[in-house]
């Protein structure tokens, strides 16, 4: 797709004028080196080299051209090492759309969802991805928009139907499987919780995290549904590393990654959904960013699409009612260590990500930067110790001639 053919054809819907990525773009408008020079700028270097492709099954492929989705594959390498040998980790993330109007029955919508991921999942199971991770909510509409409290009927057991679901896949492929639901806690009083399961590579439940920060802004009207998380920050280490889950706007909180970190996780996962107009120019750089300061990688996937509700809502901020929330503009991508990343999937369409990491790289640019050894976190203890109390007062020092009218 991608290419516009002329002025007069219509572009593809929400592309990048006509193009499925920003990375597609570039690499149809410039000359190879211009592209080879703007990528070295975009996405870095991975160990000195612009980050190599890798081959898939032609199953993988087939699917992938059968169903229509966006599936690319990477590797990222680490420094060949005297005494470790490398700890390559096939990572798989998914991206997508709902797949019936969200007026139909909820039965036949979340249904339609596993239909859907049906060939996606399968087609990461025979590449031979380790660890696989879902889109935020995956299983329903991201509804929080309406405040309607119906869409609550979503939600599930840690163990319930869609945990089931993706159970057999990660037993028939040996693959961890992080699936990010709408949680009913049942033995709480049936409370409800933004919460990624972690499924192991034997079909088995490790654990689970609940969302820590909950978005109150535009039409993440998500408080509505369920409260701040109470899990913590767990590192759940798995027969392919040690991962964590930072849910979606936990990505603006810097100590929220840095807890991931502290706890040891080799690979932070960000199942999303976040829209075009609020958040597009921060998301390639907050995952990035991420893996930087905290010298691990990070896994951060979007839904995709135009989800349109049947009742209008407002969000308090003086604009009409309106039925959809914007476009959820997908664009997964992987972030390492050492600041290099993949090129995005695509901004309008379902699409798998692949991605071989060397977890020696998380070690070998904590001891390039000393990020850890340099941090001084007892000067952050001290102050944060202070601001919680309620007589805190800023560290501010004025100067004396602050209000002297210049003469
Ligand atoms: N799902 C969610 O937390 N979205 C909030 C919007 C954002 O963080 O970009």
């Amino acid at each position: 797709m991608e290419k516009p053919q002329n002025g007069e054809k219509e572009e593809p819907k929400a592309s990048i004028c006509g193009y499925d990525s920003l990375h597609r773009l570039l690499k149809d408008n410039l000359n190879p080196h211009q592209f080879q020079e703007v990528s070295r700028l975009l996405t870095g270097l991975n160990c000195g080299k612009a980050l190599e492709t890798i081959a898939l099954p032609e199953s993988a492929t087939a699917l992938s051209v059968e169903h229509g989705f966006d599936l690319q594959a990477f590797s990222f390498c680490a420094d060949k090492e005297l005494l470790r040998e490398p700890r390559v980790v096939k990572v798989g993330l998914i991206q997508n759309s709902i797949a019936l109007p969200t007026t139909a029955h909820f039965a036949d919508q979340k249904k339609a969802i596993f239909e859907k991921l049906k060939p996606i999942i399968e087609a990461a199971g025979s590449s031979g991805v380790n660890v696989l991770c879902l889109q935020e909510a995956w299983m329903m509409p991201f509804a929080f928009c309406t405040r309607e409290k119906k869409w609550c009927e979503f939600a599930e057991p840690v163990d319930g139907g869609s945990t089931k679901f993706l159970q057999s896949f990660a037993q028939k492929y040996n693959m961890v499987i992080i699936s990010p639901i709408l949680e009913r806690d049942i033995n709480h009083g049936e409370v409800i919780w933004n919460t990624a399961i972690v499924i192991g590579n034997h079909g088995n439940i490790i654990g689970k995290h609940r969302k820590n920060h909950i978005p109150r802004v535009g039409d993440f009207n998500e408080s509505t549904y369920y409260m701040e998380g109470n899990t913590g920050h767990p590192v759940f280490e798995t027969a392919f590393g040690k991962i964590a889950i930072n849910i979606c706007y936990g990505r603006h909180h810097p100590l929220n990654w840095l807890a991931f970190g502290l706890n040891g996780a080799e690979i932070v996962f960000n199942p999303s959904a976040t829209v075009g107009e609020l958040s597009e120019p921060m998301w390639p750089i907050e995952g990035r960013n991420a893996a930087i300061a905290n010298s691990y990688f990070v896994a951060s996937i979007n839904r995709v699409g135009t989800e349109t509700f049947p009742d209008p809502f407002t969000s308090g901020d003086g604009k009409p009612a309106h039925a959809d929330f914007g476009h959820f503009y997908g664009s997964s991508y992987i972030s390492a260590p050492d600041a290099s990343c993949t090129p995005s999937l695509s901004r309008n369409r379902d699409g798998l990500l692949i991605t071989d990491m060397d977890l020696n790289l998380c070690r070998q640019l904590k001891d390039k930067w000393a990020f850890r050894m340099t941090s001084r976190y007892e000067l952050y203890a001290d102050i944060l110790a202070r601001y919680l109390k309620p007589d805190f007062e800023p560290q501010v020092i004025s100067d004396p001639l602050l209000h002297k009218k210049s003469s």
